[in-house]
């Protein structure tokens, strides 16, 4: 039976870059067409100009009977203005949440090729491998909110982090089990220093630890973390934190790789798993055809190893990249004053690779 892929291209470039993976996902599959399965459904600022939602119940449903979901970006100009809970990136945090994918895979992998498009020296970014796991669907995205106003202080407005031991011990394990499989080092990363949140991360981890005695545990604090990741990258493996440091350490570590652009996701939970690059609807280049398609086909290749037991065939995607980045081919993101290529162009050239 084919398996089912409910993709969800979005906003700003989100369309063109999922069509990119989707040619290319097609084309690793050129054997066996009837593998898979497509299924378009709308989320984000498409979904509400269609239906006043930003994560309708019929996208609802398509993903929660799908084998893995694929998704662009969400979000621009037009629809800041709405009420919280109708903006792009509520459906955004809402389809995480009905997936139940509280395990944000994010690795960052620098390039050789690509060292003179960061704006770091090379010897700070060169061999860089990491990986960054965020937590996806708790902390200060999902806990109470409230706004108001006082006669003396004036308006206010309250976020709230709150997580449950279960919600930590779930990710951090897969922190532990990652680190396993790689370099064997884990580095968790909070703010233990204030936050009493960070205090009972901090107690899971070490009451954890004793199960995996083949992993070596660090504990740093995140405003240490963001500094290291830019000055001595190298010390990291897998870096295992709460949903909004992982959130801006991950866009701090895209730096390494020369753009955001490059970057992929997984997020894992006991169901189908979303697949998305880390960057978002860049409504800047939206339109003209320039949009760094190789997160998103990276983003497939993921897809393809974590949800839809296909290892052999992610790993073609990921060769055929790597190939290209040697070429020297660059999206306009990456050139630095180089010649560019189109969105079309890359994926052309991503196809010719895999054969
Ligand atoms: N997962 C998501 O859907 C997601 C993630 C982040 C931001 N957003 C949303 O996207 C909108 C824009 O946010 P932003 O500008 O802060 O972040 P962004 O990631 O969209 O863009 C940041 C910068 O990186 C560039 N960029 C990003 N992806 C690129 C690509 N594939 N190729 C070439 N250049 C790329 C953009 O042109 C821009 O200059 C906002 O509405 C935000 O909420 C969505
Ligand atoms: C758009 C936004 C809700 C989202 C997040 O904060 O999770 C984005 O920044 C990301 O990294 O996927
Ligand atoms: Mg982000």
């Amino acid at each position: 039976m084919a398996k089912r892929v409910v993709l969800l291209p979005g906003d700003g470039i989100g369309p063109d870059i999922v069509a990119s993976a989707v040619r290319v996902l097609r084309q690793v599959f050129s054997d066996r067409p009837e593998a898979l399965s497509f299924q378009y459904h709308q989320l984000g600022g498409a979904a509400i100009d269609e239906t006043g939602q930003p994560f309708p119940e019929e996208t609802r449903a398509a993903v929660l009977a799908s084998d893995a979901v694929l998704l662009g970006a969400v979000g621009g100009p037009k629809w800041d203005q709405g009420p919280g809970h109708l903006r792009p990136e509520a459906g955004l945090l809402a389809l995480r949440k009905a997936l139940g994918v509280y395990a944000n895979m994010r690795p960052v992998r620098a390039y050789e090729k690509l060292l003179d498009a960061s704006p770091l020296r090379l010897d700070v970014a060169k061999g860089v491998d990491l990986l960054i796991i965020r937590e996806l669907t708790g902390g200060i995205y999902f806990g109470e909110r409230e706004r108001g106003e006082t006669a003396s202080a004036g308006r206010f407005a309250k976020d709230t982090m709150y997580y449950t031991e279960m919600e930590i011990r779930r990710v951090v394990k897969k922190g532990f089990e990652a680190a396993r499989d790689r370099k064997g080092h884990l580095t968790s990363v909070d703010k233990a220093n204030v936050l009493d949140s960070s205090r009972l991360w901090r107690e899971v981890v070490d009451d954890m630890k004793k199960d995996y005695s083949d992993v070596t545990v660090e504990h740093v604090l995140v405003d240490s973390c963001a500094m290291h990741l830019v000055t001595r990258p190298e010390r990291f493996d897998v870096i295992v934190t709460e949903n909004l440091f992982g959130d801006i350490l991950s866009d701090e570590a895209a730096v390494l790789t020369g753009s955001i652009g490059v970057l992929p996701s997984a997020s894992l939970g006991d169901g189908p798993g979303l697949y998305e690059p880390i960057h978002g609807s860049a409504p800047d280049i939206a339109g003209k055809g320039i949009a760094n398609p190789l997160g998103t086909i990276l983003s497939a290749a993921m897809m393809l190893r974590h949800s839809l037991e296909e290892p052999e065939r992610a790993d073609r995607i990921e060769e055929a990249v790597a190939r290209v980045i040697d070429k020297g081919l660059r999206t306009a993101d990456l050139a630095r004053g180089r010649e560019s290529v189109s969105t079309q162009a890359m994926t052309d050239a991503v196809i010719a690779a895999l054969a």
